[in-house]
């Protein structure tokens, strides 16, 4: 044994450390196993002994101290089979962890409580979330902001020293801090909204880490949550399930896994069976084959635990946040540069004589260009698009869709075509045998059919055994209770009402000796078995009625008789499955092959050939409520549909057909294609026709991968929806990947962006809507945003340049700025789709962020806005014989009422409609209601704090006047805009 060690080129240490707690392991085990008799009757929970070794130590893992545990748990973890050989093989393991393939452990709440304290319970403690204050600091430092706080802070202090000096300083005093104020509450709304969305995208990726897992308990299957998965749980494993804790090979077929090293890229694929190689980690996932393991470590005690546990779940910017985040800083950076002009302007028109002079003009000098500053900054861009997905996220949520990366929603504007899988997405979820074929005669679905008892047993047997559903208890009378994949859970419930099948005594008399599992590629599935006190061996296929029906030689008659497969035959057959596929139904073919083993001779080989046809079955599968309409929907949006299948290229066209996806006039040859004719074109000839091939039949998952990459080569933005795992190639590919919630595995699901929990096509369609209303929001909230700082820019500026004095004071911008931000967030974060929405053309994604027609339209709102205050300014005390601080109200309560009759402007940026749907969106109305509200208290009543004037109506009705003139400005603007396009 040690020589064996140190052959297996661990590092020696470990090895010797190994080996010893070995020894210690077997030691404790036998120890605890003499004594297991005399404690059975104390321990506190009781598995019944019904297994007939009656000197099986079952209770020993409850005394199993830490270095037996610690064993187990490296014993997998480094894959040491000698160790495994030492302890007594797998079954050995699984009988001292008290459990077994059959019975699994017991589910009474009190053993799982037991397990999980001696084990550990298969969770990770989550990596600390970020504070408050780190989402503030974050804030502060990513942004502008910290210029301003400086420059605001520098100021206060020029004022307390000139206050020191004269009694005048109060007013300067209150300026700054008003500054100040506005710096924290900026950075505090924007942690606030990051919080939000953190706290959302937690909530989320907790959802989507909650795998469900199908285990066995007292010999009943049960699907239970990954976290409580326990040590001696039975796991089953089909394709592509993920291993949910470490563990060993209880029995399986093909088995093979995908490791990642380290959760990093490197993937290999490892072999697993029982004799060589039992070892399954954690995190692992399943790509063929099937089987059952038991459950030896969990939680931390496995590597993927550790990765959980350390795995940075921080939010990653989307490409959108970063280009504004790059924007806002370049905008604060201009920002200060004009201050600084404005700053030294102001310092060479007044050449004060003393120093105390020259200092305390400087300093207000310094405070007028952070007030052009603070306005300048539109801080509320990133915190618009944050908001806007926390509140998209959220509502999604409520729709039972999960955002697991949030760059999605912008993607999903831009996309230009849907690859969609066909069952369960554009189809029901359900399959129904609608006829069965036995040689030339057919039978319809419902009700108990009459053929040969020979042949029948066979088909029974060949539905039965060669299908990976899980059926719970079948009592008489009541409906089976199925779990499994739609087409395999029809054909298992046609066998129970149509031939009488008792699925558990089939089992019963049959042992499977090996099986081909099902995928996408292969189209089949095949099984080979043994019966009891039968000296011969059974291969039983199924699968697509194409596949199987060149694997047959002979056919069956309903009377029992076994006929050649002669060339007219087959042609007669192949028309059978012609006519059935034309009416949309799936056509699934079963065939059966005996071999007599001669004397002594073992025969184990799944035959592909030589089969005798059982029967042909027609799965119905209706497509889904509404799905008609969302494709239609898809396509006035410019938005191609296309539908990727596994089907034959009839049983795809009717279905197509049926959901709108072909209207049945177009060429067939042109728009449907079948996955090899696909493979085979010239990559020119494949350029040419992919944008006409609507359908593509009999793919494999490397065809749909194909058409994923030839269609991004032609510019498309390509959205798919992927359920397997076959389909993971594709899903790292597209776009945008939408995965199935009900039917997608868990493969599917961690590579998606997006997963529908209710699957269906319509949700996608839905979602589109959403992207689209997303980044016309945040295109709106831009333009909105840019037009006050250009035109607060500009009127500072020049203002301050002529009449050597900032117009506005500091707690006037501070409101500003507040005003600004609260109607640019409730106006365009939460605006509900629209239908005009989805009838433009998709987003380019090449366009520029701020695209020319934009420009143009807040250039001339901004343009309007400045000259109308620089002429209150400059000529209001002419003009409307005012006083000064008169005049200071009346521009400063213009611009506010500018912005609020601009938000209405920018809410439409191509079509007239600026009251559209304002109705429905209350809390947009409110906003408005508020923000008016406040307004007309700072000019009425809030005097002294915001340094105002009450003003009389005619004032007031001027104000509002002039600020709803940007209605009419806004419409010529877009009157001219359309004439032109
Ligand atoms: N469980 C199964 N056993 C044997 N054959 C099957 C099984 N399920 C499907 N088939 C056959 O394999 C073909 C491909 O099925 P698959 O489930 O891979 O389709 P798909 O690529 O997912 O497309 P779709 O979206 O239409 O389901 C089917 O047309 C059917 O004939
Ligand atoms: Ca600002």
């Amino acid at each position: 044994m040690i020589v064996k060690y140190f052959s297996t080129g661990q590092r020696p240490q470990r090895r010797w450390r190994t080996a010893f707690t070995a020894i210690r392991f077997l030691r404790t085990i036998s120890h605890f196993a003499n004594k297991v008799p005399k404690e059975t009757s104390v321990s506190h929970f009781a598995i019944d002994i019904s297994s007939n070794d009656h000197d099986t130590p079952y209770h020993v893992f409850s005394h199993l101290n830490d270095v037996a545990r610690k064993t187990l748990i490296n014993m997998v973890k480094e894959k040491s089979i000698e160790l495994l050989n030492e302890l007594g093989g797998v079954q050995r393991v699984a009988t001292i962890l008290g459990s077994n393939v059959k019975e699994g452990i017991s589910d009474c709440e009190n053993d799982l409580l037991h397990r999980r304290n001696v084990f550990g319970a298969n969770t990770y403690p989550k990596p600390p979330r970020r504070t408050f204050l780190g989402f503030s600091l974050a804030a502060l430092k990513g942004s502008t902001m910290i210029i301003l706080l400086v420059c605001a802070v520098l100021s206060l202090g020029f004022s307390f020293e000139q206050q020191s000096e004269s009694k005048h300083g109060y007013s300067r005093w209150y300026d700054d801090v008003s500054n100040i104020v506005a710096v924290f509450l900026v950075v505090a709304l924007c942690a606030g909204a990051n919080f939000w969305l953190s706290n959302e995208s937690r909530e989320v990726s907790y959802a989507s880490d909650d795998i469900k897992v199908q285990v066995v308990r007292n010999g009943r299957h049960f699907l239970v949550s990954i976290f409580d998965i326990v040590v001696g749980d039975v796991v089953s494993l089909r394709i592509g399930d993920k291993i949910p804790a470490n563990g060993l090979l209880l029995e399986g077929f093909c088995l093979q896994v995908e490791e990642s090293n380290n959760g990093g890229e490197l993937d290999n694929i490892i072999s697993v069976d029982v004799s060589r190689n039992p070892f399954l980690l954690s995190g692992a996932k399943v790509i063929d084959g099937l089987g059952f393991m038991i459950v030896t470590s969990v939680g931390m005690d496995t590597l993927w635990g550790e990765i959980m546990s350390s795995a940075n779940i921080d939010l990653e910017e989307t490409p959108l946040q970063e280009s504004l985040h790059k924007l806002t800083s370049c905008i604060g950076k201009a920002g200060l540069a004009v201050a600084m002009m404005i700053f030294m302007v102001l310092l060479f028109n007044n050449t004060q004589k003393s120093f105390s002079e020259m200092l305390r003009a400087m300093v207000g000098f310094l405070n007028s260009s952070m007030t052009v500053l603070n306005l300048a900054i539109p801080e509320g861009l990133p915190l618009a698009v944050t908001l806007t997905l926390a509140y998209s996220m959220k509502r999604m949520k409520d729709e039972n869709v999960m955002a697991r990366k949030l760059s999605s929603f912008e993607t999903m504007a831009s996309v230009t075509t849907i690859c969609s899988n066909k069952t369960g997405t554009l189809t029901l979820n359900q399959m129904k045998v609608a006829e069965l074929w036995i040689g030339e005669e057919a039978f319809g679905g419902g009700s108990l059919i009459e053929i040969e008892p020979g042949v029948s047993k066979l088909l029974k047997e060949g539905l039965a055994l060669n299908n990976t559903c899980i059926v719970g208890e079948q009592n008489a009378g009541s409906t089976l209770e199925i779990s499994g994949s739609p087409t395999e859970k029809a054909i298992l419930e046609w066998g129970a009402t149509c031939l009488g099948m008792d699925i558990k005594e089939i089992k019963q008399d049959c042992q499977v000796i090996d099986v081909k599992a099902f995928n996408s590629e292969r189209k089949r599935s095949g099984i080979l078995m043994r019966k009891a006190n039968e000296k011969a061996i059974h291969t039983h296929w199924k699968g697509g009625a194409e596949i199987i029906l060149p694997m047959c030689s002979y056919y069956y008659e309903r009377n029992g008789t076994v006929k050649d497969m002669n060339g007219e035959e087959r042609m007669e057959l192949e028309a059978i499955i012609e006519r059935m596929s034309a009416k949309g139904l799936r056509s699934i073919a079963f065939g059966h092959r005996k071999v007599v083993e001669q004397n002594d001779q073992v025969y184990e080989k799944l035959e592909q050939s030589g089969l005798t046809l059982l029967g042909i079955a027609g799965l119905e599968n209706p497509c889904r409520l509404g799905v008609k309409e969302a494709i239609n929907l898809c396509k006035e949006a410019k938005v191609n549909v296309k539908m990727i299948t596994g089907d034959n290229v009839y049983t795809a066209t009717a279905v197509a057909i049926e959901c709108g996806i072909l209207n049945g006039e177009e060429e067939t040859a042109k728009v449907v294609v079948e996955g090899e004719q696909f493979r085979n074109y010239s990559v020119e000839e494949r350029m040419k026709r992919i944008d006409r091939i609507r359908v593509m039949a009999r793919s494999s998952p490397l065809d749909k991968l194909l058409m994923v990459q030839c269609l991004q080569r032609k510019g498309h933005v390509v959205a798919v929806t992927g359920n397997g795992s076959s389909d993971v190639p594709t899903l790292t590919k597209a776009d945008v990947v939408f995965s199935m919630g009900i039917q997608g595995t868990v493969a599917a699901k961690e590579n998606a962006d997006i997963v529908m929990l209710d699957d269906s096509f319509t949700s996608i369609a839905r979602l589109l809507s959403w992207g689209r209303c997303f980044l016309s929001n945040i295109h709106n909230f831009i333009q909105f945003q840019l037009t006050v700082n250009i035109a607060a820019f500009v009127f500072n500026f020049i203002a301050a340049v002529y009449c050597s004095e900032a117009p506005l004071t500091a707690a006037q911008v501070l409101w500003l700025n507040l005003l600004v931000d609260i109607l640019g967030v409730f106006a365009f974060s939460t605006n509900q789709p629209t239908d005009d929405l989805m009838r433009n053309p998709p987003a380019d994604k090449q366009e520029l962020l701020i695209s020319y027609s934009m420009w143009k339209n807040l250039l001339v709102q901004a343009l309007y806005q400045a000259a109308i205050l620089l002429t209150l300014q400059l000529k209001g005390s002419i003009i409307f014989r005012m006083t000064k601080n008169v005049k200071k109200t009346v521009i400063f309560n213009t611009f506010a009422l500018c912005q609020v009759f601009n938000v209405f402007n920018a809410r439409v940026s191509e079509k007239n409609k600026r009251l559209e749907g304002i109705v429905k969106n209350k809390v947009f109305l409110m906003a408005i209601g508020g923000v008016v509200f406040l307004q007309v208290m700072m000019v009425e009543a809030l005097n002294k704090v915001a340094n105002t004037e009450k003003l009389s109506l005619t004032q007031w009705c001027a104000c509002i006047g002039v600020a709803a003139l940007s209605w009419l400005v806004g419409w010529v603007c877009q009157l001219k805009s359309n004439a032109c396009s």
